[in-house]
């Protein structure tokens, strides 16, 4: 997958292309990340890139001419076939779904907004969509773009060591993951439960799957609303209930 990263701070991308998984994507070949800088495309001589909001108000607007340069560029970096996206607060809040969706695009463009945002008129007429990471304001779009390459590149097939890692994950099957546990098997009094130690195969994935939708029923309830249970899923969702302290 080619993205290409427009933003004024290009090296904080180097979060996700020097490490871990997304660093791992990028050294076998499965992710081609360039970064574009905005002010590459300023003729001034302190290379502007933002402006006094019209109407007055606090805060600097990004202008609309570097960003639609660096956009023309990215696009072309990325090989013509793009999808333009802004991050920002304003977007549909990225889950699963979209994440899934964004990984068979051909190209990402992503524009990351410093100060309060960019100029209205790029947003109109050159991004394709506006995804937003969480209700909340950040300082700058660039951690918001590496928390969607990062979801996104591991979609990928060959980037997982174990191609069911992506499938097991949270919100891969729509419940909230199970719990983990590693060695010791007894660390300050706790103890890993006795079914994990087994190798009974079966009877841990039963269990793994119990937990996972227990976990989901107390955390976050909403997302069983939305989905169709298995037989197998309704039947441990009983034993839950059954199970519940009155
Ligand atoms: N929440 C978010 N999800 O994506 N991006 C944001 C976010 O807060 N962006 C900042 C708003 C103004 C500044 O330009 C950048």
């Amino acid at each position: 997958m080619r993205v290409a990263a427009i933003s004024i701070f290009p090296e904080m991308f180097r979060a996700i292309t020097d490490y871990g998984v997304s660093g791992r994507a990028v050294s076998e070949g499965h992710l081609v990340l360039d970064c574009i800088n905005p002010r590459t495309f300023t003729h001034d001589r302190h290379r502007t890139v933002d402006d006094r909001p019209y109407g007055g108000g606090p805060g600097m607007v990004m202008k609309a001419e570097p960003l639609e340069a660096a956009i023309d560029e990215a696009v072309e970096r990325v090989g013509g076939e793009a999808k333009v996206i802004c991050l920002s607060p304003q977007g549909r809040v990225l889950d699963q779904a979209m994440v899934e969706s964004l990984a068979e695009e051909p190209g990402l463009v992503l524009l990351s907004g410093r100060y309060e945002g960019i100029d209205e008129r790029v947003l109109e007429s050159w991004v394709d969509e506006e995804i937003s990471i969480g209700d909340y304001v950040l300082s700058g779009g660039e951690l918001a773009a590496m928390v969607l390459v990062d979801a996104v590149v591991r979609q990928i097939p060959g980037v997982l060591g174990h191609s069911q890692s992506a499938v097991e994950d949270s919100f891969a099957d729509g419940l909230l993951d199970c719990p983990h546990y590693t060695r010791p098997e007894a660390h300050r009094g706790s103890r890993v439960p006795e079914v994990l130690l087994g190798g009974d195969h079966e009877r841990i994935r039963r269990w793994r799957l119990k937990q996972s939708l227990q976990r989901t029923l107390i955390r976050r309830p909403e997302l069983l609303q939305e989905r169709e249970l298995t037989a197998e899923e309704q039947r441990l969702l009983a034993e839950i209930e059954n199970e519940r302290p009155d």
